[in-house]
């Protein structure tokens, strides 16, 4: 049985439709990321699996049990559900260890004590406990709203953007680190992001939004190597689009010449498209007589950035070769892989 099950969800403001016809269900202890534009509804879902948003269709069940749909509505405070925002949301008159303990009921006292000392060890603050919110770096405040979302043993964990306030620099780090803590503690999660490095890091699983619509939803490496639109495989990375005409199951035709696909294509012979390429999977070499110009090289680290120019189209290329220069012949060629063909 899945734990958090969504379907056919429709909500709406004031008789404007937000979400339109949502259907996700998430597995005990998997993270799904709801990603995708400022304004497009991902809040609002989170909302409405918190309680904080009524449903006008559809439902909304955890672990088999309807909260909201089919003439139920159970108040947020009784659905099991931990959140975390933004803006970590202490209070900033109780100490850390009050903070950690305020949603925890029907404790004893030594109980409550143990709970807390567990928690403060879980998000490495122990020995804290008697400081103020302000007397904690931003991180630190924010494990402690981590702690005090899981303090109380919730089914579900809901995120909302909970690391745009942190530094870059520490913020690939305490993504793990909170992941790790809800894996170890098999919490399935709900995170909202509008970042697909920030899903990529975070999430076993994504559902891209477009305006109040689920577009696509699945493993991380499915959206971003088999995406449904050119909406999803330009929001997951870097695209570049080559017109071609598809000659076979199997192979197209494109100003690089031939190119095969390693997994047969569904579109019927002689149609036109547009075939997805990522910068990684062309290469380049250099040639004289090189079909292709280097225009622009930017050095990244590990790897080059090239854009290369093919008759008129511009092309984004990535390169563990560093040593081409603006100005150079070179020739493309497409490692094999299962095409991408989105039909014009
Ligand atoms: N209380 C409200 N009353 C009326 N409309 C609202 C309300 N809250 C949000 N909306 C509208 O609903 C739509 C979806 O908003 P929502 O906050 O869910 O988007 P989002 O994807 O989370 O965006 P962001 O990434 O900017 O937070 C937007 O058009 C927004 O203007």
């Amino acid at each position: 049985m899945s734990t958090l099950s969504i379907s056919n969800v429709t909500s709406d403001y004031q008789g404007q439709v937000i979400l339109q016809q949502l259907n996700l269900t998430l597995q005990q202890g998997e993270i799904v990321a709801l990603l995708g534009p400022s304004g497009c509804g991902k809040t609002t879902l989170l909302k409405a699996i918190a309680g904080l948003q009524g449903i006008s269709q559809g439902c909304i069940k955890i672990n088999g049990q309807v909260l909201s749909g089919e003439g139920v509505f159970i108040a947020s405070e009784q659905r099991g559900v931990g959140m975390i925002f933004q803006d970590y949301a202490l209070f900033p008159h109780l100490t850390v260890g009050d903070n950690i303990l305020f949603g925890v009921k029907g404790l004893a006292q030594h109980e409550r004590k143990t709970r807390l000392i567990e928690m403060l060890e879980l998000v490495k603050l122990a020995g804290l406990s008697e400081r103020y919110p302000h007397e904690l770096s931003g991180g630190q405040q924010q494990r402690v709203s981590i702690a005090r979302a899981l303090a109380y043993q919730p089914e579900i964990m809901l995120l909302d953007e909970p690391f745009s306030n942190i530094d870059a620099q520490v913020r690939h780090e305490m993504m793990l680190e909170i992941r790790a803590i809800l894996k170890q503690r098999n919490v399935s999660a709900v995170f909202v992001t509008h970042s697909k490095d920030e899903a990529f890091v975070f999430a076993d699983k994504l559902a891209l939004f477009e305006q109040g619509h689920i577009v696509q939803h699945g493993a991380a490496e499915t959206l971003y190597a088999n995406p449904n639109s050119r909406y999803v495989a330009d929001f997951l990375g870097t695209t570049n689009y080559l017109p071609v005409t598809v000659l076979s199951d199997y192979q197209v035709k494109s100003p690089l010449g031939v190119l095969t696909s390693s997994t047969a294509l569904s579109h019927a012979v002689e149609v036109q498209g547009q075939l997805l390429l990522r910068p990684q999977q062309m290469m380049l070499q250099a040639d004289p007589q090189g079909l292709a110009e280097v225009v622009d090289r930017r050095f990244l680290g590990t790897v080059c950035h090239y854009q290369v120019k093919l008759n008129d189209i511009y092309l984004d290329v990535s390169s563990p070769i560093m040593s081409f220069a603006a100005g150079q012949r070179v020739n493309l060629t497409v490692a094999e892989h299962p095409l991408v063909v989105f039909i014009d």
